[in-house]
């Protein structure tokens, strides 16, 4: 019984990932050799460092939204209280994306994809935040390398999303922990009927990266929002600033 019950959760998690990610890996093979010509690099080179700012936070919200969307979807969830649903996307919200962003990484070119099409690191420097821009760079290439199934990777993502259980705070902390737990059996099943097994300690160690890439992120943006505090206020979208600021 306890079997049929993984498969039904992995089942409606799978679902509610595919409902909710801009796209799907086929359309990303289309897109693969899609690259940014020298002009463009350069375009994006000569950008201030606030209008980069501003323009890779209104592209990161937009995947955000897809993710607080599949969150919503992920059973569980919707029966947490508003505190503890804002609270796990505060936290998990840009691990999500970091995780899907690995679909969208060119490992033979080191690319990302951003704005349509592929770019290297360097279309991102002036964000002048190079050490960032190298640890997505480096996290995206050793998650693509695992080469996730869209399964895998849905039910790690809602795993992620569920793994905030030692945030402070969490008023309903036993709900968290019973939804995060089934999502883990979920996972390991799924895992070992793929005869994955070895994926799963390796996955938990992409886990504690993500942790320190996200405070990484947050640490930038105290950064950026001491120099530009105009931009984030007038210019940057309110989900970012509620999830991140
Ligand atoms: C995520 C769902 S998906 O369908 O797979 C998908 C859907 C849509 C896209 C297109 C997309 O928005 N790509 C972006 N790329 C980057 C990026 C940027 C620097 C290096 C590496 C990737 C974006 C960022 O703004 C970003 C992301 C992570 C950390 C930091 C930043 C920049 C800071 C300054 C906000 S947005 C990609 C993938």
């Amino acid at each position: 019984v306890l079997e049929r019950h993984e498969e039904e959760l992995s089942a409606s998690i799978v679902r509610s990932h595919r409902e909710t990610t801009q796209y799907r890996p086929e359309e990303l093979q289309a897109l693969r050799w899609k690259v940014f010509s020298r002009e463009e690099i350069h375009a994006y080179q000569s950008k201030s460092v606030d209008e980069m700012w501003q323009h890779c936070a209104v592209r990161l919200t937009d995947a955000v939204q897809y993710v607080v969307e599949f969150a919503k979807r992920i059973p569980g969830f919707r029966q947490l209280c508003q505190n503890d649903q804002i609270a796990l996307l505060k936290s998990g919200s840009m691990e999500v994306v970091l995780v899907r962003m690995s679909r969208m990484f060119n490992t033979e070119n080191n690319t990302v994809f951003f704005d349509g099409k592929f770019a290297g690191t360097e279309l991102f420097k002036s964000l002048a935040c190079s050490d960032l821009i190298a640890a997505v760079f480096e996290f995206a290439h050793n998650l693509c390398v695992l080469r996730l199934t869209e399964q895998q990777m849905a039910v790690f993502t809602a795993l992620v999303l569920l793994n905030a259980v030692d945030r402070p705070c969490l008023e309903d902390r036993e709900r968290v922990q019973r939804a995060r737990r089934d999502v883990g059996l979920a996972l390991s099943h799924i895992l070992h009927r793929d005869n994955q097994g070895s994926l799963q300690h390796k996955l938990f160690q992409r886990v504690q990266e993500l942790e320190s890439l996200c405070a990484l992120h947050i640490e930038k943006l105290r950064w950026f929002r001491q120099l530009y505090p105009l931009t984030v206020h007038s210019l940057f979208p309110p989900l970012y600033k509620e999830l991140f600021g």
